[in-house]
């Protein structure tokens, strides 16, 4: 095992200088910013500010046109493709807005996928508890379009935390849910940063559900021009309007 300074080991994921550019279009422009272990932070921003951007960057799904990003003690940039595809499964879990559930497999499987592509078997207490969590204990042998929407993302979180991730990435997960069922995937990120200190990251437009983290972001034109601390949902709004 790698042996880390106390420095890296509080920090989950670092950019530094991040730029990216898409030809003309400065989708990031030189951002740097330190996401500490076990935070829980929300990303807002008017459309095209670089939220995805930012996090496809961070979460090494996209490579920095300049600028560096680590997770953990581990930079990014000196991963090749098939190490960083393997950092991505092992080290990183995804929630989409758009579930992104395989459907000819049933929530069990879909649950466990990322530790069957890496050749592992999940710890049955862990799954155990992961399923406890998300409350799809009696839908484990549906298959995705037998279920709601609500239970297709709790299923989509699970699977994001069967790994153990350090970070948890989610970009618009409650975008295509009703509040309530919103409320309850916002619950089990919240509970994944204080239960078990994941790091979780959060792209989202909603105010509401921004408040629920620990801080929230807001980027403007590829930077992050403001952070709020231990946010209201009227600080948030307040910040918003004056973007
Ligand atoms: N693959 C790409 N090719 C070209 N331009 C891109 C690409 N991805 C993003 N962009 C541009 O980069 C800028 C930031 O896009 P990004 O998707 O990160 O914004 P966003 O804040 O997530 O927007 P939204 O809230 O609408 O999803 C936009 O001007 C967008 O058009």
């Amino acid at each position: 095992m790698t042996t880390m300074t106390a420095e890296a080991t509080a920090v989950a994921v670092r950019l530094e200088s991040v730029t990216k550019a898409y030809g003309a279009v400065r989708a990031l422009d030189d951002v740097t910013w330190t996401f500490p272990r076990g935070g829980f932070t929300a990303v807002m921003g008017p459309s095209g500010s670089g939220k995805s951007t930012f996090l496809h960057c961070a979460s090494g799904l996209e490579r920095p046109s300049t600028g560096a990003v680590r997770i953990g003690g581990t930079d990014l940039g000196r991963l090749g493709e098939a190490k960083l595809t393997r950092l991505r499964r092992e080290r990183i879990g995804f929630v989409f807005q758009a579930f992104n559930l395989v459907p000819s497999m049933d929530v069990e499987q879909n649950i466990t996928l990322p530790l069957r592509l890496g050749g592992t078997e999940p710890d049955p207490a862990w799954l155990d508890e992961v399923v406890r969590r998300v409350g799809l204990a009696d839908r484990l042998r549906h298959r995705p379009a037998e279920l709601s929407g609500g239970q297709q993302q709790r299923a989509a979180v699970a699977r994001a935390l069967i790994t153990r991730p350090e970070v948890v990435f989610a970009d618009e997960p409650t975008g295509a849910l009703d509040p309530r069922t919103a409320r309850e995937v916002l619950r089990l990120l919240r509970e994944a940063a204080d239960l078990t200190g994941q790091t979780v990251v959060l792209v989202t437009h909603d105010p509401l559900a921004a408040a629920t983290a620990d801080s929230v972001l807001f980027l403007s034109g590829g930077r992050i021009v403001d952070e709020v601390r231990d946010p209201s949902v009227a600080a948030v709004m307040n910040r918003w309007e004056t973007l």
